[in-house]
């Protein structure tokens, strides 16, 4: 159990802003205090004026007219060296820029021009929009802006595509430098669409000059849905993942409508009633979107739809999205574009609004749009935690009474345990299973009982199943231990018998002998109170199954030692075995009955697949700083803004699935609807399973006891869709505690075996240095669980591979041959689409096959450092 975390939901506060492309407005004190009035929260604000931009396109003009075409020099370079007289842009004059520094700057997002185009093949105008943006934020930071908002990079230049961004990137890396208090945020579309990358009067990227132009490719432009991703993607990667660079990402969703819905009595209703609502791209760009550091979100005016009563409304599918971004731990802020003039305060004269039909009056009040998206935030689960936020596993220390607290109010996991105890009672007593105790009562053992919840439940569990126990309470913790004095006077009826103990030390319940050489009952060990056997010395049990209750060993006070019938634990950590309890476990392994001895829990497992999580890599890497192991130790964390890029996609856009009313690949044929990222595939890394009958007998030339039955290795094969960048590995667990009962933080079966369950976070494996991850690529992971018989610790590396097409003999094709694949879960082959699949059986034909090529690989990281103490 490794959670912790507030137990109340804190709810989100939203923050509304007003984007207004070309406010021409002063934008004072008075000002800002009057758009709080309207309700926005913030106001953007443009660097320049276009007194500015004219004097720029000025410039240019009669510099080009006085310069000679170029041409390619001697070595034949062109576009990498301008052996010509530069063109420098004199600093900005006060018709230059509106703003002025005041009390209010730090309430407003600056904009940088977005007629520059940093990406242009052309050195000039590169060049030239690279000083527009320096001056821009150098003016920004001067006067104590703290948001910048800079317009996308220009990623169709002719037949040349993405070319540039990596200049874009540089000069964001220089201005990152120039505003060192400045947050910057890159404004991204959501998919690369080159027919909405339309040039405006004024532009730079049309005065590129041919020269330097590639002329246009013959295909059509092709939307590309991670076509905008990678170009943030490489930006980031520049600028090393820096944290004062986030996106703002311009979304065309109809938000407006999310503010009226408090207006309409049914608002899922009209919501359905529309015709042609705006489609949101395929939910594996909007997962992978919500992985990213959105902090700006902004809605286009244009995105709005009327509904029957002429209210603007949104579909299910975009409040699904904001909704699970307003879950993350920083929700964007809502920046509204082109939704008219801010009532009173400007005039909507040269304010080009999109919604010609709609008068700025007739949009909602702001503050009710904040309400209804809080209403929106409904999940408890997302309320518990921070999310996102790497945090080494617990510590081995003794455990505060705050921590127990928290781990006790999970709704699942008590009742799952009181359910497994029951049905492990009752089946013992119809099977007529003889017990440990001399008097028939079967012997219960609660091994790290902390205050006692799962005492209290095995003694409902015993009136339950009306099958009467012996039980017994282990625990190391000193403080702990007076909780379950207190309880066991005050609750329990001193029906337990406490044992303050390591349980590798401890040498098992006693009871009373059967009779005393005398013949006289022994009144000690109908209940013990506090036990006191540590003060004996151990004493040794038959393993003999037959004789089970043969209490051959020393007796104390008339007692005898015995075995116990089902241990009760719960040691499990994320990744199932990461908190020892395997070790500990072993530990009390000869006290439980040989023949019929139960655990709850009966085995567990860690699962992992690998994943996309730019927040966490971003954290671990500041962390690294003051740690160097931070980036080689596995963190318990509430995984959100994370892209799972192994999954079980359906590649449908969100329309599509709507329409279809189709819901995840995984098989789940129920008309719901297709708001659901994509189903991850997750598999099996090992597991444990208890008693276990196959620890090895100490080796009489060792003085310690080896620990090598606990090592764990395993490789495994994830096919992945999309391209992306693999930052590590996020783990989960399953646990049977008895029968067909069971625990489980893995995504793809939580929900059916233990939803909202809240004690465990999932793990999350970093990886130093993120591998890029190719379209229907496979990532292998290799993992080991590792002892040197002190300590426990992880080892992970990951591999990339790019499947190469070929035409070969079916006999030759290479085929991945991992483990770990279960049933339920997407096969290799299946995921890299049907041909392989399909292909006909049999016959020596060529075909067409894929090969693995190794793109990238990880070192193999390890944890040892931090690792587990046995
Ligand atoms: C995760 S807590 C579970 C507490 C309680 N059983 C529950 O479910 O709320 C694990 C408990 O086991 C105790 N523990 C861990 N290792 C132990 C050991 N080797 N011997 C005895 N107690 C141990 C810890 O002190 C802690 O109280």
């Amino acid at each position: 159990m490794d959670n912790y975390g507030a137990a109340d939901d804190p709810g989100v506060t939203f923050c509304i802003g007003h984007h207004e492309p070309t406010r021409t407005l002063m934008v004072t004190p008075q000002v800002v205090s009057r758009a709080h009035e309207s309700n926005y929260d913030l106001l953007t604000v443009p660097i320049t004026t276009t007194h500015f931009h004219s004097r720029v396109l000025g410039l240019l003009s009669s510099y080009l007219s006085n310069l000679q075409p170029p041409s390619f020099d001697r070595i034949g370079t062109m576009a990498t060296s301008q052996n010509t007289r530069p063109l420098t842009i004199p600093p900005l004059t006060k018709l230059d820029s509106n703003l002025t520094p005041n009390e209010a700057t730090s309430q407003l997002v600056g904009v940088t021009s977005s007629w520059i185009d940093l990406c242009s093949p052309d050195p000039l105008i590169a060049d030239l929009s690279r000083q527009v943006l320096m001056l821009e934020v150098a003016y920004a930071a001067f006067c104590g802006i703290g948001y910048l908002l800079i317009p996308s990079p220009k990623l169709h230049h002719g037949g040349m595509h993405s070319e540039g961004v990596v200049y874009y990137a540089r000069a964001i890396q220089d201005a990152l430098n120039l505003g060192p208090y400045i947050q910057f945020h890159i404004w991204l579309r959501m998919v690369d669409n080159p027919e909405l990358e339309v040039d405006s009067m004024g532009d730079l990227a049309p005065l590129a000059r041919q020269e330097y132009l590639q002329l246009e490719a013959g295909n059509l432009p092709k939307i590309d849905p991670f076509g905008t991703w990678d170009a943030w993607d490489l930006i980031r990667k520049t600028c090393k993942y820096h944290t004062r660079l986030f996106v703002g990402k311009l979304n065309p969703l109809p938000l407006l409508a999310l503010a009226l819905l408090p207006h309409l009595e049914h608002p899922l209703n009209y919501i359905t009633a529309l015709a042609m609502p705006k489609q949101l791209p395929a939910l594996s760009v909007q997962s992978r979107w919500h992985s990213e550091p959105v902090h700006l979100l902004t809605i286009d005016g244009s995105s709005f739809l009327k509904n029957p009563k002429g209210y603007p409304v949104l579909s299910k599918a975009h409040q699904a999205f904001i909704a699970k971004l307003m879950r993350l731990r920083t929700p964007p802020w809502i920046l509204l574009c082109n939704v008219g003039p801010i009532p009173g305060l400007e005039s909507a004269e040269g304010i080009e609004t999109n919604q010609s039909q709609l008068s700025s009056s007739e949009y909602p009040s702001l503050s009710a749009s904040k309400n209804t998206m809080i209403l929106l935030h409904t999940s408890p689960m997302y309320g518990i935690c921070s999310s996102d936020s790497p945090r080494a596993p617990p510590s081995k220390d003794l455990a505060q009474s705050i921590t127990y607290e928290v781990f006790e109010k999970d709704p699942i996991k008590y009742e799952w345990y009181e359910r497994a105890i029951t049905k492990a009672l009752r089946d013992w007593a119809d099977q007529k299973k003889p017990t440990s105790h001399p008097d028939g009562k079967v012997i219960l053992a609660v091994v790290g009982a902390g205050r006692g919840p799962l005492v209290t439940r095995a003694l409902r569990a015993s009136a339950e199943a009306g099958v009467d126990i012996d039980l017994w309470a282990v625990e190391k913790n000193q403080n702990a231990f007076v909780l379950l004095q207190r309880h066991n006077e005050t609750i329990w009826d001193s029906k337990v018998t406490l044992v303050q103990s390591d349980m590798r030390s401890w040498k098992g319940p006693r009871v009373r002998r059967q009779a005393t050489e005398s013949g006289a009952q022994d009144p000690v060990g109908e209940s013990l109170g506090i036990d006191d056997s540590l003060l004996y010395t151990p004493t040794k049990r038959t393993n003999d199954p037959g004789r089970a209750s043969d209490f051959s060993a020393p007796t104390v006070s008339g007692s005898t030692y015995t075995y116990v019938d089902i241990v009760v634990s719960e040691l499990l950590g994320s990744f199932a075995d990461n908190e020892l309890s395997p070790e500990c476990l072993d530990g009390i392994n000869d006290l439980i009955n040989p023949v019929h001895g139960i655990s709850i829990p009966a085995s567990y497992s860690a699962h992992l697949t690998p994943i996309s999580a730019p927040k966490l890599h971003s954290d671990v890497v500041n962390q690294t700083v003051s740690n160097h192991a931070a980036p080689e130790t596995p963190y318990v964390v509430m995984l959100h803004a994370i892209d799972f890029l192994s999954t079980a996609e359906s590649t449908g856009t969100t329309e599509n699935l709507n329409q279809n009313n189709t819901n995840r690949a995984s098989g789940s044929s129920s008309p719901t609807l297709a708001t659901e990222f994509p189903t991850p595939f997750v598999q099996t890394a090992w597991s444990f399973s208890h008693p276990n009958r196959n620890i090895p007998p100490p080796s009489p030339i060792q003085s310690t006891i080896s620990n090598s039955h606990n090592v764990r290795q395993t490789r495994l094969s994830f096919p992945t869709q999309n391209r992306g960048v693999c930052h590590g590995l996020a783990g989960y667990f399953e646990t049977v505690l008895y029968g067909d009962v069971e625990l489980s933080t893995n995504p793809v079966t939580m929900d059916a075996k233990s939803a909202t369950m809240i004690s465990w976070f999932p793990i999350y494996f970093p990886l130093k240095t993120p591998l890029n991850v190719p379209d229907n690529g496979e990532v292998v992971v290799t993992m080991y669980r590792q002892t040197d018989d002190r300590k426990v610790w992880y080892e992970w590396m990951v591999e990339v591979y790019a499947l190469e097409r070929i035409s070969a003999p079916v006999m030759n094709l290479a085929t991945p041959a991992m483990t770990g694949i279960r049933s339920g879960s997407p096969s290799v082959d299946s995921l890299k689409g049907n041909e392989n699949a399909q292909k006909p059986q049999g016959g020596n034909s060529n075909q067409t096959g894929y090969r693995r090529v190794r793109v990238g690989m990880s070192e193999m990281h390890s944890s040892i450092k931090e690792g587990c103490l046995m």
